[in-house]
């Protein structure tokens, strides 16, 4: 599928900009089907867009929000993207808006994926905004080189849902959604800044997909892949 450029002069004006194109995305998701949803990803890059979309005057209370990809820990801790998207963008109007964690106190990694994929199973599909990020070494969501699980993470023929995954690199075990779940979005976002640009470039280039993961949705995705890049 394409991929569509959008450049800004820095990322804060990419932070503005996104927030209102993901905001009009979920206005109008609300006004078509009464609800919307929106899957984020972890990571510093993406704080600036969060506090952003905070204050965007949408109908929150109809927009429920979960991520892409989770460490297994739990919300206090400072590694989790729970924290991390409860301390930027549930906050001001967004406050108000449905959150679908993937982490579950469960006594294993699998068990904690199973109850996250019961949970987000009713965010319907396809997602209405998936924000992706990217590593320097081409992952995606938690689409690690070298995962356990990365073969099945991205093949389209598994199922939608969340899954673990453990990877060097990758800290505590992940659980992360499905390529299937992510690639079909209504809008479908990669979000990077500065130099990974030329890691972009890298991943655009002929090669496996096991090597760069973020392949599978330059070359797979159902939906057009959005790459939103300030220096
Ligand atoms: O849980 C995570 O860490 C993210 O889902 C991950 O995929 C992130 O998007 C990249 O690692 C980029 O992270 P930075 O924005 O910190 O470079």
């Amino acid at each position: 599928m394409s991929a569509n450029m959008h450049i800004f002069e820095n990322a804060s004006a990419l932070a503005e900009a996104l927030a209102d194109d993901v905001g009009a995305r979920l206005a109008a998701a609300i006004a078509a089907r009464g609800t919307a949803s929106l899957a984020v990803s972890g990571g510093s890059t993406p704080k600036a867009f969060f506090q952003s979309l905070s204050r965007r005057e949408i109908d929150w209370p109809k927009v429920t929000v979960t991520l892409v990809d989770e460490r297994f820990v739990p919300p206090e801790n400072e590694r989790s993207n729970h924290r991390l998207v409860a301390d930027n963008l549930l906050k001001h109007r967004a406050a108000e808006a449905r959150f679908v964690p993937l982490y579950y106190a469960a006594e294993t990694v699998p068990a904690a994926a199973a109850i996250a994929s019961q949970k987000t199973a009713d965010l319907g599909a396809p997602l209405d905004v998936v924000v992706l990020g990217m590593g320097t070494d081409g992952h995606t969501a938690s689409f690690f080189p070298g995962g356990s699980r990365l073969g099945e993470a991205l093949d389209p023929a598994t199922p939608r849902g969340v899954i673990t995954m453990e990877a060097e690199g990758a800290g505590e075990p992940r659980l992360t959604f499905t390529f299937s779940s992510l690639q079909d979005a209504g809008y479908l976002v990669l979000h990077i800044e500065g130099s990974k640009k030329e890691v972009l470039a890298q991943a655009e280039a002929p090669g496996a997909e096991a090597e760069m993961p973020i392949r599978a949705m330059l070359r797979r995705a159902a939906s057009p892949l959005q790459i939103y890049w300030a220096p």
